[in-house]
């Protein structure tokens, strides 16, 4: 790759990405740009990754190929407008924020643009990101393999349509954070039962991981692969009995249905 891949922003998702990026091989130091308003955010980021870095954002804008919105999705169409005379004009606008659709940075350009619009997850940071991926029709087949390259190098990324970005947002950008809840909250019924808490969070986050690896690679229904837990009067069937007591599905489905609610209405705003 010798584009120029330019960040504007780079906090937790952005870090994820480039971190996942360097990583992996898609890109090196020396051809990635940063901007942000932080000074000293900047020197870390500097001395953690090696890229260059400025407080400009039209300093980014000038040189990106690949230009990657990486701030939060309230002051994205004040960057817009702050950067949009000064990128190059085939360059590919990456946008990665909830509740912005590729229309609205089409709007806010003001001239035909390439946006390729995706929902990664912070995994990303150890190559174990989810991705949702669209485009819209201004990007040719060699720079859909590009984008769709970029995100292959953090760990999974599916080409989606746009309607679909909602529930992508629910079901992988989001949800890590309930994931984490989940986690945190199985290991603290191993340390009520004695266990010290680091330990706990190893046991737990290892049984999440290989739980996931289940679903992924024995193609085996989630509901099947749980009823092979149950031993008949067994423990595990007291445990989902108390889930569903709880009603730990109904939870999660509705904390999911929230997220994604709430993508439209930033979208709709
Ligand atoms: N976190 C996540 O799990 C995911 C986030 N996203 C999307 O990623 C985007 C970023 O989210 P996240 O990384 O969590 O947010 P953070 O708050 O961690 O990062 C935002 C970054 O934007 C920078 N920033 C703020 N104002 C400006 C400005 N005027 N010019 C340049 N940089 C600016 C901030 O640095 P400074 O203050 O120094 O300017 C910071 O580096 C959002 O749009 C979000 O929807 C998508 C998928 C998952
Ligand atoms: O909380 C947010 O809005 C972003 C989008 C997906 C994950 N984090």
């Amino acid at each position: 790759m010798t584009k120029t891949i330019g960040f504007i922003g780079l906090g937790n998702m952005g870090q994820a990405i480039l971190k996942g990026m360097l990583t992996n091989g898609f890109t090196t130091a020396n051809q990635v740009i940063v901007s942000r308003r932080n000074p000293e955010a900047l020197v870390q980021i500097e001395e953690k990754f090696g890229v260059e870095t400025t407080t400009d954002n039209r300093v980014v804008a000038k040189q990106a190929d690949l230009l990657i919105l990486a701030v939060k999705p309230n002051i994205y169409v004040s960057i817009m407008q702050e950067i949009r005379d000064y990128v190059k004009d085939d360059v590919i606008i990456v946008h990665i924020a909830a509740g912005i659709s590729i229309a609205t940075i089409e709007t806010a350009f003001a001239r035909p643009i390439k946006v390729a619009r995706a929902m990664p997850n912070t995994p990303a940071m150890v190559g174990q990101a989810m991705t949702g991926l669209c485009f819209n029709d201004a990007l040719n087949a060699d720079d859909k393999k590009m984008v769709a390259d970029l995100f292959a190098s953090l760990g999974k990324v599916e080409i989606i349509d746009e309607t679909l970005i909602d529930a992508v947002i629910g079901v992988s950008g989001s949800s890590p954070a309930i994931l984490y809840m989940v986690i945190e909250a199985v290991a603290d019924g191993a340390v009520k039962a004695g266990m010290p808490r680091q330990q706990a969070y190893q046991f737990a986050a290892q049984a999440m991981l290989g739980s996931a690896k289940m679903v992924l690679e024995t193609g085996e229904h989630p509901g099947q692969l749980k009823d092979a837990v149950c031993s008949p009067g067994g423990t595990t069937i007291e445990m989902v009995t108390k889930a569903e007591e709880k009603g730990l599905r109904a939870s999660i489905l509705a904390s999911v249905d929230a997220a994604i609610t709430k993508s439209i209405q930033l979208t709709q705003k």
